[in-house]
């Protein structure tokens, strides 16, 4: 899985609830308030505090482990509360490879000191933490991102795409951005990345899911040489609350669109996860949990015209080559 998180805050992105709603959103953890929860799940402001269910995820990771998973990317970066040592813990109890991310989330978690910091001052910072540890530890990350940038894209998330691609350049790694959720943004990220010596060929586009529609629009995007990453698997949502104007696609449609996206030739591309980043998609919440796609949508790829070597190539030879330092 190369878009997961394990251990983060997502406090940047509460939500108010809609008018009518205030008190559903201080209900407590119970099954009967689930449905609630899945259609809302940044409005309420427990759910965004994924860095309390260290020992659930514990039991996530087994069960992953024993699905066939092998490996997790945690793009938790700065801004969202990354914590190493808990993803080193949970690597050491569980046997699950967990490769955590370098670098910073989008503007409204860049603190004063980071607009501050020059271009050649985040770099210096990004390739530390490959090379050397990140947040005062020696552990060390294995990816950049997930790169946070917003539509448009403000002069702070600029500078660390800059940063980023000059970092990429010196050290050959992969790369994970967060697009703005705009059609127009992930163009507009591969270009500034490209401009500053970026390896878009080792460069993955996050959310396409949600960012994304027109088939056309897309192939265009798909030209630009990055991974293309589906990786909201297990999110079925009628109002995105982040985009209104959006109609968020059900899972049946996320694999429609991969099916597309092989026959048009890019499964040597495609990249899948689950993005989880709320409480109430744990299984220990009634949701879907890190082995949905393992165990439900590849039966499912399989019957819509997506060949078992398709598969292999999807889950695990595209994720390898994206990670394997040049
Ligand atoms: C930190 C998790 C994250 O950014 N997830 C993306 C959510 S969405 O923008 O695709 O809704």
């Amino acid at each position: 899985m190369t878009h997961e998180h394990l251990v983060m805050s997502f406090e940047c992105s509460y939500t108010p609830p809609p008018p009518g709603d205030e008190a559903m959103a201080e209900n407590p953890f119970q099954m009967q308030h689930m449905h609630w929860l899945r259609q809302h799940p940044y409005s309420c402001r427990e759910n965004l505090f994924l860095s309390q269910e260290t020992n659930a995820l514990r039991d996530e990771l087994l069960a992953y482990k024993k699905a066939g998973g092998g490996t997790i990317v945690e793009n938790t970066t700065t801004g969202i509360d990354r914590d190493l040592p808990a993803l080193q813990q949970l690597a050491k109890d569980t046997g699950v490879h967990i490769i955590a991310g370098a670098g910073y989330y989008i503007d409204c978690t860049h603190t004063e000191a980071t607009k501050k910091m020059s271009v050649e001052k985040l770099t210096n910072s990004i390739v530390n933490e490959v090379l050397h540890g990140a947040d005062g530890t020696d552990i060390r990350c294995g990816v950049i991102g997930e790169i946070g940038t917003g539509w448009p894209i403000t002069e702070s998330e600029k500078k660390v795409l800059r940063s980023t691609a000059h970092a990429q350049a010196q050290l050959g790694c992969p790369v994970i951005i967060h697009p703005g959720r705009d059609p127009a943004a992930p163009a507009e990220v591969v270009r500034i990345l490209q401009e500053n010596g970026g390896d878009i060929s080792k460069t993955v586009m996050s959310h396409l899911d949600r960012t994304i529609f027109d088939e056309g629009e897309l192939l265009e995007f798909a030209n630009m040489g990055s991974y293309l990453e589906y990786d909201l698997f297990g999110t079925e949502m009628l109002n995105y609350p982040f985009n209104l104007k959006v109609d968020m696609p059900s899972d049946s449609q996320r694999v429609k669109t991969l099916a597309f996206l092989v026959k048009e030739g890019y499964e040597d591309k495609i990249l899948m996860a689950h993005d989880i980043h709320t409480k109430n998609r744990l299984t220990k919440f009634g949701g879907h949990g890190y082995c949905h796609i393992l165990k439900n949508i590849v039966p499912k790829m399989l019957t819509r015209g997506i060949t078992h070597h398709q598969v292999d190539k999807i889950l695990i030879d595209n994720p390898k080559r994206w990670l394997t330092f040049k």
